[in-house]
């Protein structure tokens, strides 16, 4: 009793000397969880909530009034960036003290690992590290695999299922390897783990033989430091007590997306004391792909008896319709925590949803979105995956702007999708060449075999390798009429606009044939690698030649790899949904936000338990997407994407149904263009807004999604309120709606290049001269988006 009140007068003290000199006053749980030192605790703790403020007064508190020395304190973070996070808030709010441990588990573990492998006497060598693609090219020639992970992984793919492993799979068989490491899967079991390569469970039976006897040392990697730090600590009893020993109060950050090997080193490591604080939020769990165990929370008491929980659901980031929506939407989950998130921020704006007709206008509408915008580093643009990127940075570097990519992944610009297509064009300038054929020999109507590319190699005389194919090797009787139309189609090719070439590569050259035998035979994603040809054509589109695709590509890959350097620029973020986790921004888009996508067809392709964990999966990362926006978030579907009908996701269904629950008929069938808007509490209530009001039909994609004005208000349930809006569309009346008008000499004016002279028009594209210099644009966009006015006289 006596302690209890000491404590709360020493809290107090310290609660007021913070508020003072931080300038920030926790709420109620969140001082409970400063004061909450000793035993297991689990704080959930919803996205915004002062988690991090909370654990740094937490640690402040332990060392300022409870005197405890700072190397007595773990902090385990998720990553080196928010052990560094921390570090530097830490010592924002305490700058008189020295800072306590914070890290990794890896690093953690490996400090466990060199111990072990000290006191053992083993030579040991760790395997990983990044290598750069020449650096892998390289060395993927040689004999024996030089002592790199992926080096030794490449040369067992060879060894046991044949051929070159893809960069795809290469991520399929790591992912693999983490995730049986990190949920502790026994070798009999490895079998049983989907994997999309082939013979997955071999190679890595084999990639284990081979680190212990493939070398003078034992090998190592990232994921054999969690399991051999773990194996160390359950059989050396001396090197267990000395982690024990070494720290009296544990912390956790992040732990949702902690695996089992991970919990398990933590829960020998503070066996003793118990003085273990779990940081986490189930919700926002995305990383159980790669072993990360959320269900581990919800059994928190079971390794913790008497363990106590506190729910911080106060968010202090975003506006109220914003966080009101996003809460609703999470509980569509099950097997969750049931909070509560709540925030006593203003209202602010509504969510918008906005169904484009097509994934064409996506990238236009966004360069339209933003541009003039001068805060741009408070602007998001969120994706599920990678692939959204290219096509979207294609778009802000031709509008000039800045961006920064997180994570940004270059291994576009090096796919062999990328080269074959590159490959076949360079063919187009001269057909002379059998090194070049032999490049894409398969991938090509006719198909050419290695023994007759070996024969056509000997004949060495200079002449077309069609002619000389035909003249001298040994063909199939269907393969002479093939190879003479493809000789043709390769000279048309030439001067063909890129975007035609490549739409004649995909059909007339076999190409896209050749990639359904490949998907068939080598169980590549058909999916994905469509997507690669997509946004090649997306790229190619205003381009007048194929040396100007070559260029584009080289100019692309060179911005991309500068805007990973943008991260402190006043530029907008391009992020992954699982990238953005942590950040948050004044205005977020959410894009490509369709069946297929989010959910991902492999979510909705699994089965039973495996296929609810998923979508469950699917639902959090959505919610930590829409959780990254303070003041504005604006869900971006469409109903068409490379002339094939697509549905939107089932989770913007959701939102509209949170939105406007009373339209859920009608928002099934998704107007075209149609924005809808939600809100939250504190509309009047009870006043259900009219129908016909709630939806518009918007096949402007251009029309400003922030100047509307108010059509109808009202509250449904007890906690959302709907507004839905008219949308105001911001296209010029001037604008031209005809592509009869597009002639050449007519004087127009452009958005953004201003005064120019049409020179010619053919088919979809319009050739203009402005003061700049001359640009082709896609008449189609120009006509839809009403990007050109007539200039007057
Ligand atoms: N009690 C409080 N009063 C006012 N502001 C607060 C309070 N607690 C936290 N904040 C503010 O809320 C914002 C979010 O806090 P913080 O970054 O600690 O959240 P978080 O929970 O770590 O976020 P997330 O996990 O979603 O990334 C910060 O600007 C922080 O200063």
């Amino acid at each position: 009793m006596e302690e209890n009140l000491a404590q709360a007068s020493s809290g107090e003290r310290f609660f007021c000397r913070k508020s003072a000199e931080v300038g920030v006053t926790l709420n109620k749980v969140q001082q409970q969880a400063v004061l909450q030192t000793e035993g297991p605790l689990l704080l959930l703790a919803s996205p915004g909530s002062g988690k991090t403020t909370t654990v740094i007064m937490r640690i402040g508190y332990l060392l300022e009034e409870k005197g405890v020395a700072p190397s007595r304190i773990k902090a385990v973070t998720f990553s080196r960036a928010s052990a560094t996070d921390m570090k530097e808030r830490f010592a924002r709010f305490f700058p008189g003290l020295p800072p306590v441990d914070f890290s990794t588990i890896h690093s953690l573990a490996f400090e466990v690992v060199r111990d072990y492998m000290w006191r053992t006497g083993t030579p040991y060598r760790i395997i990983e590290g990044e290598l750069r693609p020449d650096e892998e090219q390289e060395l993927a020639g040689q004999e024996q695999p030089p002592l790199h992970k992926k080096m030794i992984l490449r040369h067992l793919f060879g060894n046991i299922v044949g051929g070159t492993i893809t960069e795809e799979q290469m991520d399929d068989l790591t992912t693999y390897i983490s995730l049986i490491k990190n949920k502790l899967i026994r070798q009999e079991e490895w079998a049983t783990v989907p994997c999309e390569v082939r013979e997955a469970h071999s190679i890595l039976r084999a990639y284990e033989t081979f680190k212990r006897s493939g070398a003078d040392k034992l090998l190592l990697d990232y994921d054999d430091m969690l399991t051999v730090a773990h194996q160390a600590l359950e059989t050396e009893p001396f090197l267990l007590a000395k982690y024990q020993c070494r720290y009296d109060y544990v912390l956790t950050d992040e732990s949702q997306d902690t695996s089992a090997v991970q919990h398990a080193i933590i829960e020998k490591l503070v066996r003793k004391h118990r003085n273990l604080c779990v940081v986490a939020d189930d919700d926002q769990s995305i990383y159980s792909w790669r072993g990360a165990d959320p269900s581990y929370l919800l059994q928190f008491g079971n390794a913790y008896p008497g363990a106590k929980t506190l729910f911080m659901e106060q968010n202090y980031r975003s506006t109220r319709h914003i966080v009101d929506t996003a809460n609703r939407f999470i509980k569509r989950n099950q097997n969750r925590y049931d909070k509560n998130m709540f925030t006593h921020n203003p209202e602010g704006h509504e969510v918008t949803i906005r169904s484009l007709s097509s994934y064409a206008f996506q990238a236009s509408y966004l360069v339209r979105a933003i541009t003039g915008e001068e805060e741009l580093r408070e602007i998001a643009i969120l994706y599920r995956n990678n692939s959204s990127a290219i096509g979207l940075m294609n778009a802000f570097d031709r509008a000039g702007i800045p961006f920064y990519m997180k994570d940004a992944d270059l291994r576009f610009f090096s796919h062999w999708v990328v080269e074959d297509v590159l490959n076949f064009m360079r063919m187009s300038y001269t057909d002379k060449r059998p090194d070049l054929l032999e490049k894409i020999h398969m991938k090509l109507a006719g198909y050419i075999t290695k023994q007759q590319i070996a024969a056509l190699k000997m004949i060495g005389n200079g002449e077309s390798v069609f002619d000389n194919l035909t003249a001298h090797v040994e063909l199939k009787d269907y393969q002479h009429k093939l190879l003479e139309e493809a000789k043709t189609t390769f000279r048309e090719l030439n001067t063909m606009p890129p975007r035609e070439a490549i739409r004649t590569i995909r059909g007339k050259l076999g190409y896209e044939k050749a990639i359904d035998r490949m998907c068939e035979r080598l169980g590549f994603r058909k999916e994905y690698l469509m997507g690669i040809l997509n946004t090649l054509e997306e790229i190619a589109e205003p381009l007048d030649t194929l040396e100007d695709f070559a260029k584009r590509l080289k100019h692309l890959e060179t911005v991309l790899r500068q805007s990973r350097a943008r991260k402190s620029h006043n530029a907008v973020t391009c992020s992954t949904f699982h990238s953005s986790k942590g950040l948050e921004f004044k205005r977020v888009y959410m894009i490509d936000l369709i069946d297929g996508i989010i959910p991902s067809s492999d979510d909705k392709d699994k089965k039973g338990e495996a296929g609810s964990a998923a979508m469950e999966e699917a639902v959090r990362l959505f919610y930590v997407g829409m959780t990254r926006a303070r003041t504005e978030l604006e869900l971006i579907t469409y109903r068409e994407r490379d002339g094939a009908k697509v549905t939107e996701s089932a989770f913007v269904t959701g939102v509209r149904r949170i939105v406007n629950p009373d339209a859920e008929d009608e928002e099934g069938k998704a107007q075209p263009g149609a924005v809808t808007r939600s809100g939250a509490s504190g509309g009047p209530r009870g006043v259900k807004p009219g129908a016909a009001s709630r939806k518009r039909s918007l096949d402007d994609p251009g029309a400003s999604n922030r100047k509307r004005s108010m059509a109808g208000s009202g509250s449904i349930g007890s906690a959302v309120s709907v507004k839905v809006v008219k949308p105001v569309a911001v296209r010029s009346p001037d604008a031209i709606a005809e592509s009869a008008a597009l002639r050449a000499g007519v004087k127009v004016k452009h958005r953004k290049f201003g005064q120019g002279e049409i020179m010619q028009t053919d088919g979809d594209r319009v050739r203009i001269r402005f003061d700049e210099g001359e640009k082709t644009l896609s008449v189609r966009t120009c006509l839809e988006m009403g990007i050109l006015e007539l200039e007057k006289k």
